[in-house]
């Protein structure tokens, strides 16, 4: 049984449809990524898979159970976690905002959760009081990050988090991300156009106008022409 797996999946915005019978699978520990241009649907899914858009057909199940059309606060009690491409609430605190990623956590597991993530991110321990949107770039990261962990994950769902980042800080973010999933054993999602991103995953999507078109393991897709071509700039 898959952690995730996702089936025939049609969704959209309205009346338009976006996402024409996508099947993708996470499994336990996995790190999978979703390669595809602009437009291509690769946010739109990740909003599907957390609830966060109208299903049209097809099925979700995590754990082996459905979730399609579960609430997406339900999907996060059951340890899926989402970061947006803005991840962040900048109005709010640095605590703030880590206690908003464990709503459905008692206090006192809040607390604990809190000063591991601290100790996870000691720069953001000495802007506890700091408004989130006063960080910098590389800081704001590293609070989604810890926001979205904050609720003890099984899958972790990332849209772009290399957006408006600088190399070094991509870096940063990959190897962060590499600990904390050997220290937390969770799943990895993640959507990126970075090719950075593309050595950290086990395996990867495709996605060209809402459909898959290329899937397999790091080497299928850095062997596949429309990768090479797309990420990679090589015609052949
Ligand atoms: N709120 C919305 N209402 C209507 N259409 C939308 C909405 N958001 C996205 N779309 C459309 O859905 C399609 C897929 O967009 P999506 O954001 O999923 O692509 P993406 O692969 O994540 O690209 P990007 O990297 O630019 O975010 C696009 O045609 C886009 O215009």
């Amino acid at each position: 049984m898959s952690l995730l797996e996702v089936q025939s999946l049609e969704s959209g915005y309205k009346i338009l449809k976006v996402l024409w019978g996508i099947d993708l699978n996470v499994e336990q520990k996995e790190r999978v990524i979703l390669l595809g241009v602009n437009g291509a649907g690769k946010t739109t899914l990740l909003k599907a898979i957390m609830g966060l858009l109208k299903i049209f057909n097809g099925k979700i199940y995590f754990e082996g159970k459905d979730i399609t059309h579960l609430r997406t606060d339900k999907r996060v009690k059951l340890g899926i976690a989402y970061m947006s491409e803005i991840g962040i609430f900048p109005n709010l605190t640095v605590d703030e905002n880590l206690e908003l990623g464990a709503f459905f956590l008692d206090s006192k597991l809040t607390h604990q959760r809190k000063q591991q993530m601290y100790e996870y991110f000691q720069d953001l321990l000495s802007h506890k009081k700091a408004l989130a949107g006063s960080l910098s770039g590389g800081q704001r990261k590293m609070l989604g990050i810890a926001k979205l962990l904050m609720s003890n994950p099984k899958l972790v769902v990332l849209d772009e988090p290399s957006n408006g980042l600088s190399p070094k800080f991509v870096k940063l973010i990959i190897n962060i991300l590499d600990d904390l999933q050997n220290k937390e054993q969770f799943s990895i999602l993640i959507a990126e156009q970075n090719i950075a991103f593309l050595d950290f995953a086990q395996r990867g999507y495709v996605i060209d106008n809402g459909k898959v078109v290329v899937s397999g393991n790091l080497s299928d897709l850095k062997s596949n022409n429309i990768v090479k071509k797309a990420y990679f700039g090589i015609e052949n």
